[in-house]
């Protein structure tokens, strides 16, 4: 995506409101010069002896016509740019959500949670001021100029000659000069706040390493010494500002005494009535209202252009998506729905509008993204596009229908490198899982078994080989967002959402019953425990949360999946940070719960192995050894010590002879 996509098509989206913003302000500034000119006019004629009482009559009505009228005006061009910028906002808001959604499961190796602070706080706040403070004020300005210039020329051509350098002065000089002198001042103030974000959050989630190694006063002075850089830089950036604003009233003073000068002409040679001397004076002031704000204007460009870089590199690729989503605009949040409704709604109209960018994102930063149909399941395409194309119509309701009775994973050949050029993290893999199998997946870190998971699970799609449910490629399923209904995942440390334990465990399935989810809870062996909580199943869980040890954490996620009902559970080393007590008792429960489901389980530990109908060994991407638990202790002698040394101490007693 270019980084002007995230400006362009609301023009093209809101063409009416931006006309209507810019005529108002407009309007705004002819009333408020209207009323200057008319006060003007009223105080010099009512100091003479008027012909008759009409001459200061009208010109009364007149001011405050003009008054009532600015005031007017001006509110509602404020409330219509606010409008239109707030639903600006909001769609931008849904919209970077949607791009970084798609990439959770990256998100911590590709972004820093500083950078993602950053773009939800600050960059969205600039480019909304590049509507409201640069583009609706610079509009105005230059339609205001080209008024003035021709109302003085219908007077004097020879003087709104003079007049036009003047305001070009301020509206295009001293602009570009600020901007040359502040260019690299205001990227850097971007640069270094956004550092500030990045260095900050870095800190907060290490805040107890922090602590443990007693150099906190090292941190601090260092955030302070950046934080004083920033302060410096803003600093001479409002030194600039203030010696700009003089050069620009030094600018309005020449205006006003060349006005003053002309109107005395004109009247010497009797060309207007000494009464609108003082009129055309003053007209200068709100007039130059509207040119003054141009060089503050022009002066943000440089940190809207790096807040727009950083923003277009959320999604590189997928550019089409853009002005679909922006003919969307008004689209979340207004139905008011409940938490898991509104998820839902956000999923449903993604799978319509996002899948074609979604896919090419995926594919976006690879070499080549391979992609399979049941005509070709080892079709390794160059173009991105086309990869997205095929695979998104592959995933018809009746193939994710048909999945979910039955899932058949077929790993053939598989390869994946995250860098081009980089090496395989995985490497000509070769599985079979039918429907119900159970396997474990073991190895070292770094071995590729995360990767071999997020193949499975659609996140990548496989450099070559292929990666398939029922004969339709992995990724398709999760390109179309239809994954979820196929595989599910239970990782370390899911997440306990601060919500009810029944709104946590119905993360799993949005329309499931209270007795679904308390049925949910029963296999997870979660029940006992839920019930003796002082409000049971609503018990909110920023308070059960604390309560909760690890092992109960991974029953609620347990419950949670049991719930999604999915064929194929990916676990992912969820008894990690376990004793071995605990340990043996969820994995019992966990392969009582879905033993009629195909698992592919990550783990260190070779307990609870004996359970599954393969073992696999791996190692830099392959498989080094493979078979059942009895197979591979019969016939590697490798794998019969690591089993041996993974066997608590208490157990190899009481099984010795
Ligand atoms: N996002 C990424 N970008 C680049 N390289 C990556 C990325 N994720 C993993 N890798 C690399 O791919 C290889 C396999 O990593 P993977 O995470 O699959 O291993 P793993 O066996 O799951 O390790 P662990 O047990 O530590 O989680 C490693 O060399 C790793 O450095």
């Amino acid at each position: 995506m270019k980084r002007e996509d995230w400006i362009r098509p609301y023009f093209s989206t809101h063409t009416w409101r931006f006309a209507l913003i810019v005529f108002l302000g407009l309007l705004t500034a002819l009333c408020a010069s209207a009323l200057m000119f008319t006060s003007g006019y009223l105080i010099s004629k009512s100091s003479l002896r008027p012909e008759n009482i009409l001459m200061v009559y009208v010109p009364v009505v007149l001011v405050r016509t003009f008054g009532i009228s600015r005031s007017v005006v001006h509110y509602v061009e404020r409330l219509v740019g606010h409008d239109t910028i707030l639903r600006i906002l909001s769609h931008m808001r849904v919209r970077l959500y949607r791009l970084l959604e798609p990439q959770a499961l990256f998100i911590r190796s590709r972004f820093r949670t500083g950078d993602i602070l950053g773009m939800l706080a600050d960059d969205i706040e600039y480019l909304q001021n590049i509507f409201m403070r640069t583009i609706f004020p610079s509009i105005v300005a230059l339609a205001a100029y080209a008024v003035v210039i021709a109302a003085l020329g219908w007077f004097d051509p020879a003087f709104a000659l003079l007049m036009a350098f003047y305001i070009a002065l301020l509206i295009f000089v001293l602009p570009a000069l600020s901007l040359y002198v502040n260019k690299s001042r205001n990227r850097q103030l971007k640069q270094k706040r956004n550092q500030l974000y990045q260095k900050l959050t870095d800190a907060v989630l290490g805040m107890g390493d922090w602590v443990i190694s007693g150099r906190q006063a090292t941190f601090v002075n260092d955030y302070e010494r950046e934080e004083a850089e920033v302060a410096r830089i803003e600093r001479s950036l409002s030194n600039w500002s203030k010696w700009r604003t003089f050069a620009a009233q030094g600018v309005v003073g020449a205006v006003v005494i060349s006005m003053i000068y002309w109107a005395a002409q004109m009247f010497a040679a009797q060309a207007i009535d000494a009464t609108l001397i003082a009129a055309f004076v003053l007209v200068v002031f709100p007039m130059m209202e509207a040119f003054l704000p141009v060089s503050d204007a022009i002066d943000k460009l440089p940190q809207y252009t790096d807040s727009l870089d950083r923003m277009a590199k959320v999604d590189q690729g997928g550019d089409e998506g853009v002005s679909k989503n922006v003919r969307k605009s008004e689209g979340a949040g207004k139905k008011g729905l409940t938490f898991g409704e509104q998820q839902v709604s956000d999923r449903a109209e993604r799978a319509v509008d996002d899948r074609d960018s979604d896919n090419r994102k995926n594919c976006g930063n690879r070499d080549n993204c391979s992609n399979g149909n049941s005509h070709n399941n080892h079709n390794n395409l160059s173009n991105p596009d086309n990869s997205s194309l095929i695979t998104e119509d592959l995933v018809t309701e009746d193939i994710v229908r048909a999945a979910r009775q039955s899932a058949h994973i077929r790993i053939e050949q598989a390869s994946y490198r995250y860098d081009q050029g980089g090496e395989m993290a995985v490497e000509e893999l070769t599985l079979d899982i039918p429907h119900g199998k159970k396997i474990a997946v073991i190895g070292r870190s770094g071995a590729g078994k995360s990767t071999l998971l997020k193949l499975i699970q659609g996140a990548l799609a496989p450099t070559s080989g292929a990666v398939t449910v029922n004969g339709t490629p992995a990724h398709a399923y999760a390109g179309a967002d239809r994954i979820a209904a196929v595989v599910s995942v239970l990782n370390q440390s899911p997440h306990l959402f601060d919500t009810s334990v029944a709104n946590n465990i119905r993360l799993g399935r949005n329309s499931a019953s209270e007795e679904e989810i308390r049925q949910a809870a029963r296999q997870a062996r979660l029940d006992g425990l839920i019930e003796s909580l002082p409000e049971g199943y609503l018990t909110p869980m920023h308070e059960a949360g604390q309560r909760f040890s690890g092992g109960e954490r991974q029953r609620v996620a347990l419950a949670r999946i049991l719930l999604q009902q999915t064929p194929v559970v990916l676990l992912d080393e969820p008894t990690v940070g376990l004793d071995p007590r605990t340990e043996r008792e969820l994995l019992a429960t966990m392969f009582d719960a879905m033993a009629d489901k195909s698992l592919i389980w990550i783990t260190h530990h070779l307990v609870g192995v004996e359970q599954m109908d393969e073992v696999i060994f791996m190692e830099e991407g392959r498989i080094i050894m493979r078979g059942t638990h009895e197979e591979l202790m019969k016939q590697e002698a490798r794998y019969r010590r690591l089993y041996q040394l993974d066997r608590p101490l208490a157990i190899q007693a009481i099984e010795a002879p």
